[in-house]
């Protein structure tokens, strides 16, 4: 399996959603770095099942457990390792899923390349949960990128097509990115938030689920972030995104949308501003060759409607080697979207600060 990730900084994760716990390892951290524990803390919580009516019941404090790479206040340079206990595993929910593959989920493709020898209780390794110590080491990451004056944001820019007001493209204030963070469903429109909302409830009560895009911002980024060809931003970035389970794509700046722009509207027009160069426009989302230009970093990831639905479904018992129908049970979030927002962010700043460490290793050294 592909369990590690980064260049400089690597994270490796482990676990599965009903086994003992699941953690991670993360190395590269430079040495004396004072972690706030409560930051890291608050985004756990914010990501944590069992907090929510919008979310899954099942209740988890994600408390995490430091075992090494930490001592007298700072980082030591050594790896730092750390492991969640689970807690609130109902395994028998899945004792039917075991034969009867859930369209959508990892349960075929993950058991014909195990050869059936995977965890199958509650999505094993491919579980959102899974997302836990990659929100924890992204926390990480992101207090030490806002001593750099780096901030990172995010919200529901859309939930089963109900939309929010996108982010201002050539930047936001850092203090609406706190307020969307203390939000159970981050979003700048507080009405189209409670459509959004209803939306998610009244697909849960038909047995069914809903999909969404969660738009991320990071400001504050020096221009030149990004190793071309292969490890550029957008790369690093897209690499990161679909390692989330659930998300289905990703774009930055505007996207899509370019397709149907002409060059003179695509284009961010460059000017001095104060001697520095600035564009007028961000279209390209800070991102030109794989390089940040200076500008906000900008990305929308689309999270796909929950696989795990009530509503009676066609699917295979590959015990039997039979057509089933299919009707599931259990514990799910009916939408996605509003617990992988803080996965989002916090992944995001993993990834910004690999790159930033990289930067500093082969153009300044150390
Ligand atoms: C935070 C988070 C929570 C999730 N919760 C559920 C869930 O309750 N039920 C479910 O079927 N899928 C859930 N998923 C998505 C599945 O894990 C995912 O769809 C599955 O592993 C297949 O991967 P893929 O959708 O990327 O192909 C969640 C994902 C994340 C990031
Ligand atoms: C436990 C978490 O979310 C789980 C993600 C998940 C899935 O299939 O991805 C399925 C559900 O698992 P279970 O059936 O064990 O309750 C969610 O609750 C978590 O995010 O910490």
């Amino acid at each position: 399996m592909g369990n590690t990730f980064g260049n400089t900084l690597h994270l490796t994760i482990f676990g599965e959603s009903h086994g003992t716990a699941i953690g991670c390892v993360i190395d590269g951290l430079p040495a004396g770095i004072a972690i706030d524990w409560d930051k890291v803390s608050f985004e756990m919580r914010r990501r944590a099942p069992g907090s929510s009516p919008l979310a899954t019941p099942r209740k988890e404090k994600d408390e995490f457990e430091i075992l090494s790479g930490y001592f007298d206040g700072h980082t030591e340079g050594d790896s730092l390792a750390m492991q969640i206990r689970n807690g609130d595993q109902h395994s028998k929910d899945y004792s039917r899923l075991k034969d009867a593959m859930r369209p959508g989920h990892a349960d075929y493709t993950g058991h014909v390349k195990y050869d059936g020898y995977n965890d199958y209780r509650g999505g094993g390794h491919f579980s959102g949960r899974i997302t836990a110590p990659l929100t924890f080491a992204g926390a990480i990451a992101k207090q030490i990128l806002a001593k750099e004056g780096i901030v990172i944001g995010a919200h529901a820019l859309s939930v089963a097509g109900i939309m929010d007001f996108p982010f201002d493209p050539l930047g936001e204030e850092p203090d609406l990115f706190e307020k969307l963070s203390s939000m159970r469903l981050p979003v700048i429109d507080g009405e189209q938030g409670a459509a959004m909302e209803e939306a998610i409830l009244a697909a849960q009560k038909e047995g069914d689920s809903v999909g969404g895009q969660i738009e991320c911002m990071a400001l504050g980024l020096p221009v030149g972030m990004g190793e071309p060809f292969f490890d550029s931003l957008e790369s690093e970035m897209a690499h990161m995104a679909f390692s989330i389970p659930a998300v289905k794509s990703i774009s930055f700046g505007d996207g899509e949308t370019l397709a149907g722009m002409r060059g003179s509207e695509a284009n961010d027009p460059m000017r001095y501003e104060n001697g520095k160069v600035k564009t007028i426009t961000n279209h390209n989302g800070g991102v030109l060759g794989g390089i940040s230009n200076g500008n906000p970093l900008r990305f929308t990831v689309t999270i796909k409607p929950t696989a795990s639905i009530g509503k009676r479904q066609e699917t295979v018992d590959i015990s039997k080697k039979e057509d089933t129908m299919l009707s599931i049970g259990g514990r799910h979030d009916p939408c996605i979207v509003t617990r992988a927002i803080p996965v989002v962010e916090n992944a995001a700043a993993f990834v910004l600060l690999d790159l930033l460490l990289t930067g500093r290793r082969y153009h300044y050294g150390r």
